[in-house]
C-alpha cells in the first residue's frame, strides 16, 4: 500500500491521526487561505482541504495525502485564525452566549483523483464576561485556532453543548477520516497492534 501524508502543521492534526492508529509521515502544505469573493463556507473548507491535499499530492507521485480545514461560521461568516489579541476578543464576543457551526473538510488525494468531504457541528457557548475574554487571549491559546478558541483546551469551559463530532472541532474527524481511508483500500485497523501471541 502507498504510504500516507498528513498535509498539515497542525499537532492538534498528527495526534488524532495517530491516535487511530494510521502509519503517516507529515508534509505541511503552504496555500493562500483568503476566501474567494461571496464564497460560502462549506464551499471554502472544501476547497481549502482539497487544495492542502492536492498540492502536496503533486510533489508525491503515488502516495495518499490527506489534507484538512477547520473554520468557525456564525451568521455564515467564516472566522479563521486571529491575527490579533483584538480580533481574538471580538471573535469571541461575537460567540458568547449562542450558537455557532465548526466545519471542517478532509480531502484525501492521490495523483490527480481527491475526495472530500465537510463535517458541519454545531456548538453552543455560554455567555462569556468581558475579564474572561481577556484572560483567555492573554493565555495565548486562542492564536492558532479557528475561532480564537480551543475546545481540548482551556476553551472547553466555553462550550454549553456540541452537536455532531468533537474530533472534528479538534481538526480532523475521526470517523470519517477513517472511512475515507477504508474507501481508498487502507483501513487504518489494518496498522492496529496486536497484544496476543499468535494462535498458530
Ligand atoms: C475550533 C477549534 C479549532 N482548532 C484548530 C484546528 C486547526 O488546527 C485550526 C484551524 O486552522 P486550519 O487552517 O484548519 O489548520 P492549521 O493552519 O492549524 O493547519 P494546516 O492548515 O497546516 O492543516 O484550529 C482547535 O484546535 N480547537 C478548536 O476548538
Amino acid at each position: 500500500m502507498s504510504c500516507l501524508i498528513l498535509a498539515s502543521a497542525s499537532p492538534r492534526r498528527a495526534e488524532l491521526l495517530r491516535q487511530i492508529g494510521a502509519d503517516f509521515q507529515v508534509a505541511p502544505a503552504e496555500i493562500d487561505e483568503t476566501p474567494q469573493p461571496g464564497e460560502g463556507a462549506q464551499h471554502y473548507v472544501e476547497r481549502l482541504a482539497r487544495e492542502k491535499a492536492s498540492c502536496v499530492a503533486g510533489g508525491a507521485p503515488g502516495a495518499r495525502v490527506l489534507g484538512s480545514d477547520t473554520s468557525v461560521v456564525v451568521d455564515g461568516e467564516i472566522l479563521g485564525k486571529p491575527e490579533s489579541d483584538t480580533q481574538a476578543c471580538e471573535m469571541l464576543r461575537r460567540l458568547s452566549g449562542r450558537t455557532h457551526q465548526v466545519m471542517t473538510s478532509i480531502a484525501l488525494a492521490q495523483d490527480q483523483k481527491c475526495r472530500s468531504l465537510v463535517v458541519v457541528t454545531d456548538v453552543s457557548f455560554r455567555e462569556l464576561s468581558e475579564a474572561e475574554i481577556v484572560a483567555y487571549v492573554a493565555t495565548g491559546e486562542p492564536m492558532d485556532k479557528a475561532g480564537s478558541y480551543g475546545i481540548q483546551g482551556l476553551g472547553g469551559i466555553f462550550v454549553r453543548e456540541l452537536k455532531g463530532s468533537y474530533s472534528a472541532v479538534v481538526g480532523l474527524p475521526l470517523q470519517e477520516t477513517a472511512e475515507l481511508l477504508a474507501d481508498a483500500g487502507d483501513p487504518v485497523w489494518r496498522h492496529w497492534p496486536c497484544s496476543k501471541e499468535s494462535q498458530a
